[in-house]
């Protein structure tokens, strides 16, 4: 039996394998790995953030078949603005890129979750911008990334976080400076902020506000560390650490993954 066939059966036995009442709710991802996937190829940085970004769409077909209702994409972090421009400028052109192909299927709810005002000016243009016309999109007619007549974007569809220029302590403290600027707006004194002050209060000012945190978060490459990943929300969420690249990754590994968290005890401190 040749390699494919066998791969196609294993795949097909794992994915059958999986009870869809167990899928996370939503998946976190930590992209990481394109430059050590390019190395190991023989080619530059930017092939390898090209090779992972056209991964992407791949990746939500897979997630939405799953079940899985939101997905937190990482493709760049705050720490990221400071890399050589040289790999930078290539580099934000492709997210620019792959987040128009995104938008463009209308088939996702994208959201941007980052401090995007960090980025350059046209770059962060250019995301909102497709984000925009993605959510215009959601009463108009699209299709499905595969061309044929998938969901359209509604209130149904999977919601698709895009995080760039993305720090977990920037979006602490972009929440702080959000909810002291509103409660200051309304009148209130430091000293009322300060004793009025609730856990909930940062959540409701998250990037991600209104959705849950992540059950799930997938970090590729065999890097174990979060980098700053949704640091106020992955309290209770469950980590998968894969040794594949990110370009390289494969609808086994996420099925794996998914096989791995279906059979952990979340606790939750009870
Ligand atoms: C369009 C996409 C997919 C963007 C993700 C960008 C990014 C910083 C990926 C991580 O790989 P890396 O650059 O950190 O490579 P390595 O970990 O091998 O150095
Ligand atoms: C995947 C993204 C977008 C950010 C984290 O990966 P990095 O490669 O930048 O993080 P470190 O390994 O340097 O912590
Ligand atoms: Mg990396």
């Amino acid at each position: 039996m040749s390699g494919d066939i066998l791969y196609n059966l294993y795949e097909r036995r794992l994915a059958a394998r999986l009870d869809p009442a167990r899928a996370p709710h939503h998946v976190g991802v930590i992209l990481d790995g394109n430059r050590r996937w390019a190395r190991a190829m023989g080619f530059g940085a930017a092939q390898g953030h090209k090779r992972g970004a056209d991964k992407i769409a791949e990746f939500l077909t897979w997630a939405e078949q799953a079940g899985v209702r939101v997905v937190t994409l990482w493709l760049l972090s705050t720490d990221n603005l400071s890399r050589d421009p040289a790999e930078l400028s290539p580099l934000l052109d492709i997210i620019n890129r792959a987040v128009e192909d995104l938008a463009a299927t209308g088939h996702w709810r994208l959201r941007l979750v980052g401090a995007v005002e960090l980025l350059p000016e046209p770059v962060a243009q250019r995301l909102r911008a497709a984000v925009a016309r993605e959510a215009h999109d959601e009463d108009g007619a699209a299709g499905s990334p595969d061309g044929g007549d998938g969901a359209l974007a509604g209130s149904t569809a999977m919601e698709v976080n895009i995080a760039v220029g993305y720090g977990g302590r920037q979006e602490i403290a972009d929440a702080v400076r959000a909810l002291l600027r509103e409660r200051a707006a309304d009148g209130a004194s430091l000293e009322e902020v300060a004793a009025s002050l609730r856990e909930e209060d940062i959540t409701d000012h998250l990037y991600t506000k209104g959705q849950p945190d992540p059950d799930l978060v997938i970090r590729t490459s065999g890097e174990q560390r979060l980098s700053g990943f949704l640091l106020w929300q992955s309290v209770h969420s469950e980590y998968y650490f894969c040794e594949v690249n990110w370009p390289a990754f494969r609808r086994i590994d996420f099925l794996r993954a998914l096989r791995d968290y279906s059979r952990r005890e979340r606790r939750l401190g009870r």
